[in-house]
């Protein structure tokens, strides 16, 4: 039996139009500010008001697990380094963590399946501990069903107290070694993709584990997808082929939804977590904006199928919410220009 939580109410419309209406009246061209129009009246029809607040509260959350496909060896870089980057991101030093502190955007990081004892971290990094690693998609599920619905829950709770410490936008961040791999999985089977068409270079790898990628993609999808190569339960997708950290991500995107709350989607695990969610809760997708395009291609797909055009494409590839929070400006943009600019009206008279 599939698993389908409630659908989701919409950002409000009338405000959405109300918006739009005005940025036809600021001084300026008819459509010159171009998509940050689109965002501005977005954000408006997010808040529920028009003009929209300031958008001075934004707030990243970074899951960190391990993923059992990295001893096939899908990856550049060992597992090792999952553990050593939650260490970076508590110290501020993480490529996602300059961004945020320039942005004035918080960061938490959050140890959901690192395969390593992080108790050595503040407290709160473990709060959510669920596993150590996952097991290796080819071979197995990923995690069990009960851990998949437990994760989805907790990934709930993590976007509740963000939201209740006053985020007007959320981040959602990634940290895991391998992590491409069962993003792009979970991508193929919600789309009835094949490897080929979904796998990526992840952290740069070479040709020989280019190789390995798509044989361990494609017969993970071969053991769990359904003749058409889907897995239509998203929960069942997410035991199957994603992981602790994927579920919980997936969990905090519905709930950040349903709390209407509007989420900047970073590269291909944030798109792959976005994907499962609007098949869990449709409708979720209209709470998310795409930050900017990954070089995965994967994310691609993820993006066309939920309607969603990245606002930067600057060849990025390093997930963390990098991508995302690189685009936040933009956003804040968007909001003060509907706020801020003159009516030409007022300028020139009617
Ligand atoms: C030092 C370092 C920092 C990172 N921060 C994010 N990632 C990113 O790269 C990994 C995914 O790529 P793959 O599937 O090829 O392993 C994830 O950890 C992702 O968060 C990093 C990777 C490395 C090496
Ligand atoms: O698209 C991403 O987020 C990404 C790409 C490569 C490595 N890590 C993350």
């Amino acid at each position: 039996m599939p698993t389908q939580t409630s659908t989701i109410t919409p950002p409000d419309e009338q405000v959405r139009a109300v918006a739009l209406e005005r940025l036809d009246g600021l001084a300026k061209p008819l459509g010159a500010l171009g998509r940050l129009e689109e965002v501005g009246a977005w954000l408006a029809a997010c808040q529920g008001v028009c003009p929209p607040e300031p958008v001075e509260r934004v707030r990243a959350v970074v899951l960190a697990g391990d993923h059992g496909v990295t001893r096939a060896g899908v990856s550049a870089s060992p597992s090792e380094v999952t553990a050593a980057m939650v260490h970076a991101f508590v110290a501020g030093v993480a490529g996602v963590s300059v961004l945020a502190r320039q942005h004035g955007a918080t960061v938490r990081v959050l140890d959901i399946g690192v395969d390593a004892d992080l108790s050595s971290a503040p407290a709160d990094v473990t709060a959510h501990k669920l596993t150590r690693s996952s097991g290796s998609i080819d071979v197995t599920d990923a995690i069990s069903r009960d851990l998949a619905v437990r994760a989805i829950a907790v990934g709930a709770e993590i976007a509740d107290a963000e939201v209740d410490a006053g985020a007007q936008l959320l981040v959602l961040g990634d940290m895991g070694i391998g992590n491409t791999t069962p993003s792009a999985a979970l991508i193929a089977a919600s789309l009835g993709l094949d490897a080929a068409a979904v796998i990526g270079r992840g952290t740069g790898i070479d040709e020989a584990a280019h190789d390995r990628k798509l044989d361990v993609l494609a017969r993970a999808l071969a053991r769990a997808c359904d003749d058409d190569r889907r897995i239509e339960d998203p929960v069942q997708r997410l035991a199957a082929l994603g992981s602790a950290d994927l579920a919980v991500g997936t969990g905090f995107l519905v709930q950040a939804a349903r709390r209407g709350v509007p989420v900047l989607l970073d590269g291909v695990i944030a798109c792959a977590e976005a994907l499962v969610a609007a098949g869990l809760a449709p409708g979720a997708e209209a709470w998310f904006l795409a930050g900017h395009r990954s070089t995965e291609p994967a994310q691609a797909h993820a993006l066309a199928a939920l309607g969603l055009e990245p606002l930067i494409d600057l060849g990025m590839r390093l997930g963390e919410g990098s991508g995302a929070m690189t685009a936040v400006p933009l956003v804040q943009s968007a909001a003060l220009l509907v706020r801020e600019m003159a009516l030409l009206s007022d300028l020139v008279g009617p």
